[in-house]
C-alpha cells in the first residue's frame, strides 16, 4: 500500500494521552519577550516576531531584505539597551506578570471550586505556545481555552495566536477541545479593573488635567482592510471614560508605538503630549488600558521617553499610571472572562480514585472509555 504522506506528519500520541482523567485548561497568551536583555536574544526575538505575515502586511520579497539587511542588523542592540533599563531581576515584566497572573487567576477559580489548570504561554519566545500546549496535554488537559491577555481584537496580535494554536492543532494527532476568547475590550469587569486603577492612582498622586488613554498602534491601512482594533480601542476608552464620568475634553485617546514608514493610526502618543504641553497643560496622567502587563512599551517608551518629551516641552508633571498587572479587580475580571467562555464544560479536578482508574486503564493497554486497545492500536488493527 501507498504510504499516506499527509499522516506522516502528525505527532505519535505520547504513552501519558491515555494515563490521565480528563481536565478543563486555560492557557493565556501574551506578546512575548526576548529571554535576555541583550542584542542576540533581542535579534532572536525580533526574527520570529517580524517574520509572522499577520504583523508585517507586506509581500515577502519586499520585506525580507529590509529586515535581515536593515532591521535585524541595527535594531537587537538599540533595543537591548531599552530592555536593560526595565529589566527586573525575575527577568522581563511582560514575563512576570504575565506568569503571576496565571497563579493568581488560578488561586481565583480555586477559590469558587473551579479546580482548573492555568498556564502562560507566548506567541514569540519562550514559553512557546506550542510546548505550552504540549504541557497541558500531558497534565491531562482535554479541553483548552485559549485566552489572549490582549483586551482588543487585533489580526496582528489575537489572530496571529490563534495562528499558532491552529498549527500545533495541524501536527498534533489527539487534538484537545479548544475554545478561543477573540476579545473583552469592553466587558465590565475590565472597564471596572481599569477605572478602579485610575481612581486608585487620582487617591493617592492627586488629579490631573488630562487623561491620556495610549494604546498601541497599528497601521491605518488594517483599520480599512476591516480590523476592529481601532474601534475596540475607542469604545474600551469611552466606557472607562464614562465609568470615571469624564468629559470629552478631560481625556484622549492616541496610539504610541510607530514602527516602519506606513501611517499608523493617529493621534501618535508623543507629539500629542508634545502639544499639550506646549498648549500650556501642567499635568497629565497616562494610562495604558491596552496592555494587561507593564513591558517594554509602557515601561520604557511612556514612562521614560515620552515623559521625558513631555516635560523638556514645558509640562510640569507626568503621572505614569502602571498598567491592570496583578490588581486585584482585573484578576477577577480575567476569572469572570475564563468563567463565561468556560460554561459547560467541567471544571472540577478528577479525584484520586478517578485519576489511578484512568492510570489502571491505560496500563491495560486501554483508551480512558473505549474498547481499543489504546496506544499503538492502529498498527494492531491492521
Ligand atoms: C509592525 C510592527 C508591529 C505591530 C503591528 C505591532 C502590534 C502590536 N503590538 C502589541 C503589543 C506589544 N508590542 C511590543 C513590542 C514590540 N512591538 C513591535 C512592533 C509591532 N507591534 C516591536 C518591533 C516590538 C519590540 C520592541 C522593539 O524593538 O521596539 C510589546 C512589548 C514586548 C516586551 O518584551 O515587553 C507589546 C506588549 C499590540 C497590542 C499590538 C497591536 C494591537
Ligand atoms: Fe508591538
Ligand atoms: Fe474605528
Amino acid at each position: 500500500m501507498p504510504q499516506n504522506t499527509r499522516m506522516a506528519r502528525f505527532q505519535p500520541e505520547p504513552a501519558y494521552t491515555h494515563g490521565q482523567a480528563a481536565r478543563t485548561a486555560i492557557l493565556l497568551c501574551n506578546l512575548g519577550t526576548p529571554d535576555a536583555p541583550t542584542a542576540p536574544a533581542v535579534r532572536r526575538y525580533l526574527a520570529q516576531f517580524l517574520s509572522d505575515p499577520r504583523v508585517v502586511e507586506i509581500p515577502r520579497w519586499v520585506w525580507w531584505p529590509i529586515l535581515h539587511g536593515i532591521i535585524l542588523r541595527t535594531r537587537p542592540a538599540k533595543s537591548a539597551a531599552k530592555y536593560a533599563s526595565i529589566w527586573t531581576p525575575e527577568g522581563s515584566p511582560l514575563r512576570v506578570w504575565s506568569e503571576k497572573q496565571a497563579t493568581l487567576l488560578r488561586g481565583w477559580l480555586g477559590e469558587r471550586g473551579r479546580q482548573v489548570l492555568v498556564r502562560t504561554a507566548m506567541r514569540y519566545g519562550n514559553p512557546a505556545i506550542a510546548s505550552q500546549l504540549d504541557a497541558l496535554k500531558a497534565e491531562g488537559a482535554t479541553r483548552i481555552l485559549i485566552l489572549p491577555l490582549y483586551p482588543q481584537y487585533a489580526g496582528s496580535t489575537t489572530a496571529s495566536v490563534f495562528d499558532a494554536v491552529h498549527a500545533w492543532a495541524a501536527r498534533t494527532r489527539w487534538v484537545p477541545e479548544l475554545r478561543l476568547v477573540q476579545h473583552y475590550h469592553d466587558h465590565p469587569a475590565y472597564i471596572e479593573a481599569l477605572a478602579r486603577q485610575v481612581e486608585a492612582h487620582w487617591k493617592s498622586q492627586g488629579r490631573g488635567e488630562k487623561l491620556v488613554l495610549s494604546f498601541h498602534g497599528v497601521p491605518e491601512r488594517t483599520l480599512h482592510l476591516g480590523d476592529p482594533y481601532h474601534c475596540e480601542a475607542r469604545k474600551t476608552a469611552r466606557l472607562l471614560a464614562e465609568r470615571l464620568a469624564l468629559r470629552a475634553e478631560q481625556y484622549q485617546v492616541t496610539f504610541q508605538s510607530r514602527f516602519g514608514r506606513a501611517r499608523w493610526l493617529e493621534p501618535a502618543t508623543e507629539p500629542t503630549l508634545i502639544a499639550l504641553a506646549q498648549g500650556g497643560l501642567r499635568r497629565v496622567d497616562v494610562l495604558c488600558p491596552g496592555f494587561t502587563s507593564d513591558c517594554l512599551e509602557t515601561l520604557e517608551e511612556i514612562n521614560q521617553e515620552a515623559r521625558a518629551a513631555f516635560l523638556q516641552a514645558g509640562g510640569q508633571e507626568f503621572h505614569y499610571i502602571p498598567c491592570l498587572n496583578d490588581s486585584p479587580p482585573w484578576i477577577a475580571a480575567l476569572g469572570q472572562i475564563a468563567e463565561q467562555h468556560l460554561s459547560g464544560w467541567p471544571t472540577q479536578a478528577p479525584n484520586a480514585e478517578q485519576q489511578a482508574q484512568a492510570r489502571a486503564h491505560a496500563l491495560a493497554g486501554g483508551a480512558p472509555e473505549g474498547p481499543c486497545a489504546g496506544r499503538g492500536a492502529e498498527q494492531k488493527i491492521a
